[in-house]
């Protein structure tokens, strides 16, 4: 996959030379709604044989309106994952447009004239509510008449999951934010997940006899809700089983930092410093205060159990 970063005004040397299908959407998640666009565009790319190219933003129009400070906003993807997914699921030419003022400014006029026609698109596929300005103005609905016949126009209508909308915000609020990784992973078509680098912690876990990767995660990423979790970790290109703990080791003292740790299953190696990607696959149970570390270490052994049970019962790639 092609990466070209656009900055507004769009140096017209630096982009694809020829014609091309675009698929258009911000693309967090890259969930089953935007794996439908991305389908139906590659179809679509296939047919013209031409290149399936897609354009997203390096940051979400939201802090540029001022709705959101950008130390807020929280992803479902960084752009690197972001990146990964849209290659996995055939995107060949990448457009990130750095979201600038000059940019989000663009009349919808100007944005169809430099950034569809200007990038050569022949098709223009994107989600039944995607806008490229002004809600009322910039939609799916006007964008034949700003486009005058310079190009075809694949509007996919909206992803259902039992009679919800697949959406971003829901993903990230409703289910992930809420510790429901299971449904969550039903949304994206694939368990929803993060990278991290493994630091060192309070060196207590292995006395517990539970050692545990801490992680240093971006702080973008969305974390699900406090807790305990089955997890697949991905170390090296090889894949793992693990018990998560999202929490502030209320055991150990109040005022605690949160962390993001994993136990894993049947494995002894010294990880500091490796690159750890947590797959969430099921919410166990919510973090525990307990009177002493024997209790915990009695609360661990189920939680292993009970981790060790949801794998034998669920090949974890088995949905979506
Ligand atoms: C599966 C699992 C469940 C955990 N549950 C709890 C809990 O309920 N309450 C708690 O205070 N700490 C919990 N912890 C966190 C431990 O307190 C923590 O891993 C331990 O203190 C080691 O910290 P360290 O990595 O900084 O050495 C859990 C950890 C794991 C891996
Ligand atoms: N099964 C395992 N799961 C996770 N980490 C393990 C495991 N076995 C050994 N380790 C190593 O032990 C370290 C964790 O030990 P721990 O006493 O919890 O120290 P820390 O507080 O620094 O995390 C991990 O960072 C990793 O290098």
């Amino acid at each position: 996959m092609e990466i070209i970063n656009l900055h507004h005004p769009i140096d017209t040397k630096a982009i694809h030379q020829g014609p091309i299908v675009l698929a258009l959407g911000f693309f967090d998640g890259v969930h089953k709604g935007h794996q439908k666009v991305l389908k139906a565009a590659r179809q679509e790319a296939s047919k013209r044989n031409i290149p399936l190219a897609a354009m997203t933003f390096n940051m979400s129009a939201r802090f540029m309106f001022q709705e959101e400070h950008p130390k807020e906003l929280r992803y479902l993807t960084t752009l690197p994952e972001k990146k990964r997914l849209m290659q996995h699921f055939g995107v060949e030419i990448l457009y990130i447009v750095q979201m600038t003022s000059a940019f989000a400014k663009l009349a919808p006029q100007l944005f169809v004239d430099q950034y569809i026609v200007g990038l050569q698109a022949k098709t223009v596929v994107a989600g039944f509510d995607y806008t490229y300005g002004k809600k009322d103005i910039a939609n799916m609905a006007n964008l034949g008449d700003y486009g005058q016949g310079r190009f075809h126009i694949i509007e996919v209508p909206k992803v259902e999951e039992n009679g919800v909308k697949v959406g971003t915000t829901e993903i990230r609020q409703t289910l992930v934010e809420t510790g429901d990784v299971a449904t969550a992973k039903k949304q994206l078509g694939y368990p929803y997940f993060f990278t991290g680098i493994v630091i060192h912690g309070e060196k207590r876990g292995r006395e517990l006899g539970y050692p545990t990767a801490n992680l240093m995660i971006d702080e973008t990423n969305v974390v699900p809700k406090v807790g305990v979790y089955a997890v697949e970790c991905l170390i090296n290109g090889d894949l793992y089983k693990g018990m998560a703990s999202i929490g502030y080791n209320i055991t150990f003292g109040d005022n605690r930092e949160r962390t993001v740790e994993i136990y894993l299953l049947d494995y002894s190696l010294d990880i500091y410093g490796e690159e750890m990607t947590v797959y969430w696959h099921k919410y166990l149970r919510n973090e525990l205060k307990f009177d002493s570390a024997d209790e915990l270490i009695e609360q661990m052994n189920k939680d292993e159990e009970m981790t060790r049970e949801y794998f034998k019962e669920n090949s974890p790639y088995k949905e979506g």
